[in-house]
């Protein structure tokens, strides 16, 4: 695989490596982090479909969730900052979209989101206009074929801009103004999103939805139950009791007031500070009852060798003298910050049921393996995941491609092996802009004296 070439600034300078801070003891530190990704942008969605003004409380800020607002901008909604008690920034007011005459062609950036290029172009199926949709270079790359022929199975319009037939981005969502739905058949093997997707703007179908997928298993399945738990939540009735069968009734989506959790998949790389450094991390607010797949850190992290408690809420995580190698299936978007402790633990680890990580924000299994090897670690990909031999890691540059979840995955690793960068640390905005900012200051409060910065190298 190629590693990316040095980051520039908009106007063509180099920006240096990030020097990742070196943890010469062990970490001891309190972390909280900003909203849920996949919770704002879920509710920012619902909030656009519903019957009346909502509220996100304390949602995410970052690149991804400033594309939705955008995206449902440009579809009709009103979203507006209000002030709120969340630490990471202002609350959301949503007055949705309308429903009216013939509305002039929009314009739909995706960047590289994949909530934004699964979820937003069933809801330009309801709008009565056209919506071209486009994003970054790699975004171009991620599968959209699904969603595709779907909303053509719908009776939709789906096109090329020179009007050919799309698989991918760009293409031109024709709405109409209405969808009737009914039984539609897709092949979500290589997403979750797409089955998300459909479920979320299914209660607004005429006839409501009854999605059935076949084909090689659904990844991320936590996903689609986090997808059938807010519907829920907003009134709309959904069967998933078949497996491969969500059915979804026609009716209203109820406008809400809703406290976003914080992104536990986002609080990964601090917790596994704590094993990386041999100390502890703390993490307040940690939510008793959530769908997030990020709660698996307990199990995983426990399995690895930590110690980990969740007492009033707190949930804290203290590392052994050593990282355990382990068998993971299916570790979704967790993968890469598991990866990264992988390499660093004394025996040999196994991910599997992860292949469509290769359709992520980047090839997910080839950066990894790519990455890890450059350090000097054991790398290896399999047909659905990685081996993870031990291997005495240097020195060197980790690549991001692009990647927020390779980026701390370098981190991880700087923590435990002295003069690690990071080449493009500034992609973590794509759901944590405050990413170097929560790392420094995890590093300042006790334990691990922060390393001095390096002066940035290219790599
Ligand atoms: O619906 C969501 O919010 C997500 C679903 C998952 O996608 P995949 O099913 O493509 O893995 C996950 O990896 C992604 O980060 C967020
Ligand atoms: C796969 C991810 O993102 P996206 O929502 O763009 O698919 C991720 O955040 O790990």
């Amino acid at each position: 695989m190629t590693a990316a070439a040095a980051t520039r600034d908009n106007s063509g300078t180099p920006v240096p490596h990030w020097p990742a801070p070196f943890a010469s003891s062990p970490v001891d530190a309190t972390v909280t982090v900003p909203g849920s990704k996949s919770l704002t942008n879920r509710y920012l969605v619902l909030a656009a479909l519903a019957d009346g003004p909502s509220r996100l409380r304390a949602p995410l800020h970052s690149r991804d969730s400033a594309l939705m607002i955008e995206a449902l901008r440009q579809l009709g909604a009103t979203i507006t900052e209000v002030p709120g008690d969340g630490a990471f920034g202002p609350d959301l007011e949503v007055v949705p979209l309308g429903q009216d005459a013939e509305q002039p062609l929009t314009r739909i950036d995706c960047g590289l989101a994949g909530t934004v290029m699964r979820f937003v172009p069933p809801i330009a199926a309801l709008r009565n206009g056209a919506s071209v949709f486009d994003g970054d270079p790699h975004a171009r790359k991620r599968p959209m074929g699904t969603i595709i022929e779907a909303l053509r199975a719908l009776g939709v319009a789906v096109s090329a801009e020179d009007g050919g037939m799309p698989s991918s981005l760009p293409f031109v969502v024709e709405g109409s103004g209405e969808v009737r739905g009914g039984h539609l058949v897709i092949d979500a093997s290589a997403s979750s999103q797409f089955v998300s997707a459909l479920l979320l703007v299914g209660a607004r179908f005429t006839e409501g939805l009854h999605l059935e997928h076949v084909g090689k298993p659904v990844p991320s399945l936590d996903h689609i139950n986090m997808t059938v738990a807010v519907l829920r939540g907003a009134g709309v009735q959904v069967d998933d009791s078949v497996p491969n069968h969500w059915v979804v009734q026609p009716g209203p989506i109820r406008a809400f007031d809703q406290r976003i959790e914080q992104d536990l998949s986002n609080a990964g790389p601090f917790l596994a500070a704590a094993l990386a450094s041999g100390g502890t991390v703390r993490i307040p607010g940690w939510p008793e009852e959530t769908q997030q797949v990020g709660d698996l850190w307990r199990s995983i992290l426990a399995e690895m060798g930590a110690t980990v408690t969740l007492e009033d809420g707190v949930l804290t995580v203290t590392g052994g003298p050593e990282i355990k190698g382990a068998h993971f299936a299916d570790t979704s978007e967790l993968a890469p910050t598991v990866a990264a402790l992988c390499a660093l633990a004394s025996g040999p680890s196994r991910l599997t049921g992860i292949a469509h990580l290769r359709g992520h924000e980047t090839d997910r299994l080839a950066a990894l393996v790519t990455e890890i090897n450059r350090l000097g670690g054991d790398a290896e990909e399999t047909s659905d995941g990685l081996v993870i031999r031990p291997a005495p890691l240097h020195a060197g540059v980790v690549h991001s491609y692009a990647d927020h979840r390779m980026a701390t995955a370098g981190a991880i690793l700087g923590l435990a092996v002295e003069g690690v960068q990071v080449e493009d640390i500034a992609t973590t905005a794509k759901t944590m802009p405050e990413f170097p900012r929560i790392w420094a200051d995890m590093l300042a409060q006790g334990g691990a004296p922060q390393q001095e910065a390096r002066t940035g190298a290219e790599g």
